[in-house]
């Protein structure tokens, strides 16, 4: 699956302006954008995500395009067949396990004698990320580790064709957070889906992509394969 983005836009507000030029194309099935805060990383995710909408430009996973100013094709963000992990992944905290990982999936494919109530393609990662004893539990009764694979879990249920990963550990403190980075390494060597992994720390990009794009003011200024990455500038 390969992804090629071209997007501009242009933003203004309080006299500041912030011009995005954001151009990469990569086959490569973990891809990581780099840069320091302010770079343009989240707007880029966004556009890709169709949460925001460039003023020119495409954006295209494999055959599909999901926005192309030029043919006028602006595909809603649940059109697009991509999963958006947010900072920190947001579990809903008063929903348990299973209630986390059924959000959002249609109903229509569940079969209802099931005790979980949730559809074969949530049950199937449920069963691989071993969440099964946890599916009654709140988020707040799990490990770092528990809560990264059930956000995983309930991205990947839906199917997506790529996945989106937005800063999952810039709140977490060291230690934590290079075991999370190590968890998620060994999830993402299971997986078949491409995923795009924003972030300004670059020991994410050794152990979680083939290949990095590095960011300042919101254009891409080099690429790299993300093992043997060093930083032209601090982030
Ligand atoms: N609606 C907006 N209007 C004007 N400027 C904006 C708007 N949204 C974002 N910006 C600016 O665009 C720039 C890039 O923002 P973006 O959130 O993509 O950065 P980032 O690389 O994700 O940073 P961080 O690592 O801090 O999240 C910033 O300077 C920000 O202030």
């Amino acid at each position: 699956m390969s992804i090629d983005v071209s997007i501009k836009l242009l933003l203004s507000s309080g006299g500041r302006q912030f011009n995005l030029d954001m151009a990469f194309a990569s086959q490569a099935r973990r891809i990581a954008l780099f840069g320091p805060s302010g770079a343009g990383k989240t707007l880029t995710l966004k556009s890709i995500a169709g949460l925001l909408r460039p003023d020119s430009g495409h954006v295209k996973v494999g055959e599909r395009v999901l926005f192309d100013s030029s043919q006028g094709i602006c595909l809603k963000p649940q059109q697009r067949r991509l999963a958006y992990l947010f900072q920190e992944y947001a579990l809903f905290p008063h929903l348990t396990v299973g209630q986390n990982i059924g959000f959002g999936l249609s109903t229509g494919i569940c079969n209802p004698g099931k005790r979980s109530g949730l559809p074969d393609e949530a049950m199937y990662w449920v069963r691989t990320f071993e969440l099964e004893p946890l599916l009654g539990n709140y988020p707040d009764q799990l490990s770092g580790g528990q809560r990264q694979r059930v956000a995983l879990a309930r991205a990947l249920a839906t199917r997506p064709d790529i996945l989106l990963l937005d800063e999952p550990f810039s709140a977490l403190q060291e230690s934590l957070r290079r075991k999370l980075r190590e968890e998620l390494a060994e999830l993402q060597a299971r997986l078949t889906v491409p995923t795009v992994l924003i972030t300004h720390d670059p020991q994410d990009v050794r152990l979680l992509a083939d290949t990095v794009f590095e960011l300042v003011d919101g254009s891409v200024v080099s690429s790299c394969p993300g093992a043997t990455f060093n930083p032209a500038l601090p982030a």
